[in-house]
């Protein structure tokens, strides 16, 4: 047998993995990593080095989670100012091992599984604390997050409007003529009156007002993830009942939480394990880092319904 490990390509990767899949491995994989040590995950907090010359930044995830028998870690680059070049502002790669031997599995694309599965830990999110007749979904920013969270929160809701705002006029219209939603001129006009919201943006000053936000929304924060960066008012993280996916990552990691001081009622996982109780009627705050165990579980994930076809 070859010991070359097997390359899974960007196409390869979007043809197998499937957001009806994705959403429940995401979910018990959130679980089991806020249960500690007895949820079998050991992931530390990403180490990301800034690379400041070129105003891009590299981050190492390594992760295992002994239940899904999955060990990789992820190398991931960001680089904002690749908007508008043709290349994408983030790449990655996953490289799966197995956890028996320590044996090298696969190197796969990184960045079709990093944009499904934070979309597919924000629809967990949704699913325990947005309202259960959530009609208008807001998204600020029209890139890849913003796309494939408008794929996978309609697994989760029944939506009958979607607003898109976008700081590039032209970019939110080519998402809005892709994925049915309807351009908004403003973040306030796109966020007044949602029931659920997506920042998935690289703004670093804050876009979002508590006074805009409907009582009981959800928001779904995926962006800012740096400490001096914020996606939402500090009065809107402080009113709000703010849920991460990890809290030592938050705290080390998340502009949103650390300058706001916020309060972190729980991790997501808590709410899956049922050792929190989701507060569905208040106005609630996902802050999504990206923690490295999704990854780890997808690519092993997609690693599997790839070999099951050889
Ligand atoms: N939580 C997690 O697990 C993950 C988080 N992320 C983060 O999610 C965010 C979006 O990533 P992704 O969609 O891949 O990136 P893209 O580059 O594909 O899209 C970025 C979007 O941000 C918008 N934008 C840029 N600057 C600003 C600004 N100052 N104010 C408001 N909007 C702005 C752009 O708008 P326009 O095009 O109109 O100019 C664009 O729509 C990033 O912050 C990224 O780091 C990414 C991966 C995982
Ligand atoms: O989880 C990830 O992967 C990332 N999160 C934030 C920014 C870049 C990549």
């Amino acid at each position: 047998m070859s010991r070359l490990p097997k390359y899974i390509e960007a196409d390869d990767v979007k043809r197998i993995l499937k957001m009806t899949d994705l959403i429940p491995i995401i979910e018990k994989a959130m679980g089991d990593f806020s249960k500690g040590e007895d949820g079998g995950v050991v992931q530390p907090v990403r180490s990301i080095i800034p690379v400041e010359k070129h105003g891009g930044f590299f981050g190492a995830m390594p992760a295992y989670s002994e239940n899904d028998a999955a060990l990789a870690t992820k190398l991931v680059t960001f680089y904002p100012k690749n908007a508008g070049t043709g290349l994408p502002t983030h790449m990655a790669a996953i490289i799966l091992f197995e956890p028996s031997t320590g044996e090298l599995k696969s190197i796969l694309d990184g960045e079709v599984i990093t944009s499904m599965r934070t979309a597919a830990a924000s629809a967990v999110a949704t699913k325990y604390l947005a309202s259960e007749n959530s009609k208008i979904l807001c998204i600020l920013g029209s890139g890849e997050q913003a796309r494939s969270h408008y794929k996978s929160l309609h697994h989760i809701c029944n939506f009958e409007e979607v607003r898109v705002w976008s700081p590039t006029l032209k970019n939110a219209q080519a998402f809005s003529s892709q994925l049915k939603s309807k351009v908004c001129e403003t973040a306030e006009e796109a966020v007044r009156g949602a029931d659920v919201i997506v920042t998935a943006t690289f703004a670093k000053q804050p876009i979002v007002e508590w006074e805009w936000v409907k009582p009981g929304a959800h928001i779904n924060a995926v962006g800012a993830v740096n400490i001096k960066w914020q996606e939402l008012s500090s009065e809107l993280m402080q009113k709000s009942v703010v849920h991460v996916d990890s809290r030592e990552a938050a705290m080390k990691e998340s502009g949103d939480v650390i300058i706001s001081k916020a309060e972190i009622f729980a991790e997501i996982g808590d709410l899956v394990n049922g050792t929190k109780e989701a507060q569905r009627e208040k106005t609630t705050v996902f802050k999504s880092l990206g923690i490295a165990i999704e990854d780890a579980v997808s690519a092993k994930l997609v690693y599997d319904k790839h070999m099951e076809n050889q």
